[in-house]
């Protein structure tokens, strides 16, 4: 029989607190569209299936495309949020597709283009290699990263040994780095002044 599931499908991490923005960054408006519908549009350009893991599902609803699903993930008392390391593992094992596009919502300069161009790469990797990822002068960005479902495993046996750091997972994974030159398209709006300089230069 041939094999029908999707080749490449994106999780948008949307479960965040904004501390540092001081509101929902999801729902910053960029034009006529809120980052979270943003990030989506391209997601959907670039890959078969989007789903959006987050909390605050009935926050967001209404703004996405009835096509998006929405993975609903248990909220953490207090005021951490589980991280976006749980926010992958909380919607990993629910992908059919061989290749998994991870994405947060606060990537203003992403670009389908240059997606698309990574995407092409895959078909290239070694089965060996588990991920895909841009890697800069400070590391990794595992939020704008290509992984393969069969890291599920490995996943699974790192936040068992009670870590949650998407750096220290990838230097165990076999990632295979994306090189990058200019990372503006990496570039992710944390605070007041990432996205006025975002406003600015648009
Ligand atoms: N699903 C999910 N996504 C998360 C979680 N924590 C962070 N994220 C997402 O991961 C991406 C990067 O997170 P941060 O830039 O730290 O965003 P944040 O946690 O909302 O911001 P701060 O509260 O200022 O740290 C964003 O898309 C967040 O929405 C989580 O627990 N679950
Ligand atoms: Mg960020």
């Amino acid at each position: 029989m041939p094999n029908s599931n999707p080749f490449l499908a994106a999780i948008v991490l949307a479960g965040g607190k904004s501390r540092r923005m001081g509101t929902d960054k999801a729902l910053l408006k960029l034009g006529d569209e809120t980052l979270l519908q943003r990030t989506c549009h391209i997601a959907a350009a670039v890959c078969e299936a989007v789903s959006v893991v987050t909390p605050w599902g009935d926050r967001y609803r209404s703004e996405l495309s009835p096509t998006i699903t929405l993975i609903p993930e248990p909220t953490v008392p207090g005021e951490q949020s589980a991280g976006p390391l749980m926010g992958f593992l909380h919607a990993l094992p629910q992908q059919q597709a061989e290749w998994i596009l991870l994405l947060a919502c606060d990537l203003p300069r992403l670009q389908q283009s240059v997606l698309e161009r990574w995407r092409q790469d895959l078909a290239t990797l070694p089965d060996t290699a588990l991920a895909y990822v841009p890697h800069v002068s400070q590391g990794w960005e595992p939020l704008c990263g290509f992984y393969r479902r069969d890291c599920l495993e490995s996943l699974e046996a790192f936040v068992e040994g009670g870590d949650r750091s998407f750096q220290k997972w990838l230097e165990i994974l076999p990632a295979q780095p994306i090189p990058v030159t200019g990372d503006d398209v990496l570039f992710n709006c944390n605070t007041p002044e990432d996205w006025e300089s975002v406003q600015k230069t648009r």
